[in-house]
């Protein structure tokens, strides 16, 4: 198929980077490359730093060394262009639960010109139809999650960065998500994700294991 966001060529890339928290090494030299059409799975047990390196990739947390290179360029050199470029979903859906659906979907995709229908088939797709006026806060988790997770339909970001995603969603909603993230690498995205979940179902996975570094 044709690759929407181009060439397999490394599109996150970092290179020696160190984190310490609390005089604790987290990580070390660490290299990491991500080409487009990757699937890129953080493993390593509780408190390996799976977050903290996906925060760092992100660009919500400068406190490493090392070198953040986005299509070989410095993350920080350009930041509001890579910010527009990559999506990120923390291990919380952080939506805002006296807003609805579609209030939160419409702030949570403000970075990208999405037009209100396209908010609205989002919504059905993640089975929240006739939700899309409720307040958040009269949702279940599984739910709110879908809200976050809705604008993976919608948002033109080439790099996905997935805390935990598949947090609280039901087998329905694993499998859309699968099928979600099938479709980004085959469209040529990137995708850097922490999931329990296994992944071996989609193409192109490849696993990094964190936790191997001492104090
Ligand atoms: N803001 C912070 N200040 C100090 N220490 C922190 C901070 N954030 C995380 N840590 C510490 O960094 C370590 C790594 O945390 P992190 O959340 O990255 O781990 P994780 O691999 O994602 O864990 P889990 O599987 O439990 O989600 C932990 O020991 C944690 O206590």
């Amino acid at each position: 198929m044709t690759a929407r966001y181009g060439h397999s060529s490394v599109a996150l890339q970092a290179r020696q980077l160190r984190c310490e928290r609390d005089d604790r090494v987290l990580f070390d030299g660490l290299d990491v490359q991500v080409h487009n059409g990757d699937l890129l799975q953080l493993a390593g047990p509780n408190g390996a730093g799976k977050t903290t390196l996906l925060r760092l990739l992100a660009g919500l947390n400068r406190d490493y060394s090392g070198d953040l290179l986005w299509h070989g360029q410095d993350l920080y050199a350009d930041f509001p262009a890579y910010a527009a470029q990559r999506l990120y979903q923390g291990h919380l859906a952080a939506i805002k639960k006296a807003l609805t659906p579609l209030e939160n979907l419409r702030w949570l995709v403000s970075s990208w010109s999405v037009p209100d229908d396209a908010l609205w088939t989002a919504l059905d797709e993640v089975e929240l139809g006739g939700y899309e006026e409720t307040p958040c806060q009269q949702l279940s988790a599984g739910q709110q999650r879908r809200v976050a997770l809705a604008r993976l339909c919608i948002a033109p970001a080439p790099l996905w960065i997935l805390d935990e995603p598949f947090t609280a969603l039901d087998k329905a909603g694993v499998q859309w998500l699968e099928g979600k993230l099938q479709q980004q690498v085959e469209a040529g995205g990137a995708v850097v994700i922490t999931s329990h979940h296994a992944l071996e179902n989609i193409g192109n996975l490849q696993r990094l294991e964190l936790g191997s570094h001492k104090v």
